[in-house]
């Protein structure tokens, strides 16, 4: 049978055996299951914390996604769970009277992945090396400096800066030089969709998501998905999740299986708003270095003008929907994020959904980071995140521009031809706020062009690398 493309195979969740044939997996939300003595080896399930029959629906599902078996799934009850799970079940158990199980990560993460490697450090004295993983040599040089990695976590585009790590080229280092060390890959912000560093040659160890995020795509639960290269390492991590409790909930394992079909079209839509979206910050709100500001600028992956952009084209299938951008001005932006001109863009924590949010990430998602420490990153206090959801693009454009002028940051001059960028002196033709169809049609080529590609081609370049 042809390989079905991603995007099919979550919609379908195949035959259940239901015995009422129903063409929707049912909801288990038993704890116990009857045991029988007398045939306990055909038995599949005993008590919803070690296994239960909507959660293995879930994990077959994201098996499918991967291209794994199901038995190399968890779910799990939220990203950061996932995590938990897999630096106790491969890391922490390392250390020994001479050596301290050791970490190398970015410097720019989610600020609760932070405070979880920081928790790690003073409970068990996990240590974790923190270096810009976007610039290999530096990687490199850090790598070489310590006498034993246990593990290397990655994640690109970074959150929230968007910057590009080169994932199948530090897989092709760590693995020639120290094969016993775990390479990790927080896969949140592309979805298994977007990216399979499992499929990679090398390929990583253990990938994991924020469930919470584009798998669901409507911010009504909270979870994690585990994916393990091996049934061994996927067993050893499920020893965890059966000891802890940290399985999905029958309820939430549902909901998710219900979010993943749409995960193709979500991100399809969202993809087409934030290459639009980008572009036109970029152009026509003038957030790009000038000689009156140089601290401004638009961070994705999926502009032209990013250095990175056919490097995170090689190994991914889409741009995904989060970009941030800089005013150059503190004050400014926390105008922008405070306006009640916001009407569409919701000013919330999180992205993947499926309506647009805005969000500060230094007072947000990030605040758990010491100020200090994000001081020492150049981590710009004045940065706003965006991620689109599948709202239509003239929309979102109309509302952010009335919060960008009430903030005192865009003028609009001629009845909208020019948009003018206070901060920046920049002033340009406003060609695309009302006029959806030109602009559209070029964003649309370029997408597709450059973005739209089956992920058997994708899997043929994996195999490559
Ligand atoms: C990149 C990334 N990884 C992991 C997480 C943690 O996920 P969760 O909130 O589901 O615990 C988040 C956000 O919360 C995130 O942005
Ligand atoms: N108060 C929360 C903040 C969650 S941020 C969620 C998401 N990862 C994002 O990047 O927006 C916390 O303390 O973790």
């Amino acid at each position: 049978m042809p390989i079905k493309t991603l995007d099919t195979v979550v919609v379908n969740t195949g035959s259940q055996n239901d015995q009422h044939s129903a063409s929707v997996p049912p909801v288990y939300l038993s704890t116990t299951f009857k045991v029988d003595l007398n045939n306990e080896a055909a038995q599949d399930y005993d008590y919803s914390r070690s296994g239960n029959p909507t959660r293995s629906v879930l994990q077959n599902q994201i098996g499918k996604l991967y291209r794994v078996p199901q038995e190399n799934v968890l779910a799990v009850s939220s990203g950061m769970t996932a995590l938990d799970i897999i630096l106790r079940g491969l890391v922490l158990l390392n250390g020994t009277e001479d050596h301290t199980p050791t970490i190398i990560a970015g410097d720019d993460l989610y600020g609760g992945t932070q405070r979880l490697l920081n928790f790690f450090k003073h409970q068990t004295h996990a240590v974790t090396v923190h270096v810009d993983t976007s610039n290999f040599e530096r990687f490199k040089t850090v790598f070489q400096s310590l006498d034993k990695v246990d593990c290397v976590l990655l994640e690109s585009p970074t959150n929230p800066l968007c910057k590009v790590v080169d994932i199948p080229k530090i897989l092709r280092y760590v693995k020639c030089v120290s094969p016993d060390t775990k390479v990790i890959v927080d896969n949140t912000m592309m979805s298994g969709l977007n990216c399979n560093p499992l499929q990679l040659n090398p390929s990583c160890d253990v990938v994991y998501e924020s469930a919470t995020k584009y798998l669901n795509g409507h911010h009504d639960l909270m979870g994690g998905v585990i994916i393990s290269k091996t049934a061994e390492i996927a067993a050893k991590l499920y020893f965890v999740v059966n000891s802890t409790g940290a399985g999905l909930s029958p309820m939430d394992s549902w909901l998710l299986v219900r979010g993943l079909k749409t995960l193709g079209v979500r991100l399809h839509q969202q993809q087409r708003n934030a290459m639009i979206l980008a572009h036109w910050l970029e152009d026509s709100c003038g957030f790009k270095p000038t000689n009156t500001n140089k601290a401004t600028k638009t961070r994705f992956v999926g502009l032209r003008s990013n250095p990175d952009f056919k490097l995170h084209q090689s190994f991914n299938n889409g741009p995904g929907a989060v970009l941030s951008f800089e005013t150059g001005s503190f004050e400014h932006s926390k105008r922008l994020v405070s306006s009640k001109k916001l009407n569409i863009w919701a000013v919330t924590v999180s992205f993947g959904c499926v309506n647009s949010l805005l969000s500060m990430p230094c007072k947000m998602s990030h605040a758990s980071i010491d100020p200090e420490v994000r001081k020492e990153r150049d981590f710009p206090e004045d940065l706003v995140r965006l991620c689109c959801g599948i709202e239509n693009i003239v929309d979102l454009k109309k509302d952010l521009l009335a919060a960008m002028v009430e903030a005192d940051i865009i003028e609009i001059r001629d009845n909208g031809k020019y948009l003018y960028n206070k901060l920046n002196n920049h002033l340009a033709v406003n060609t695309t706020v009302d006029n959806l169809h030109k602009p559209l049609s070029i964003y649309e080529e370029f997408y597709n062009e450059d973005f739209i590609r089956k992920d058997s081609e994708l899997n043929a370049k994996g195999s490559k690398l």
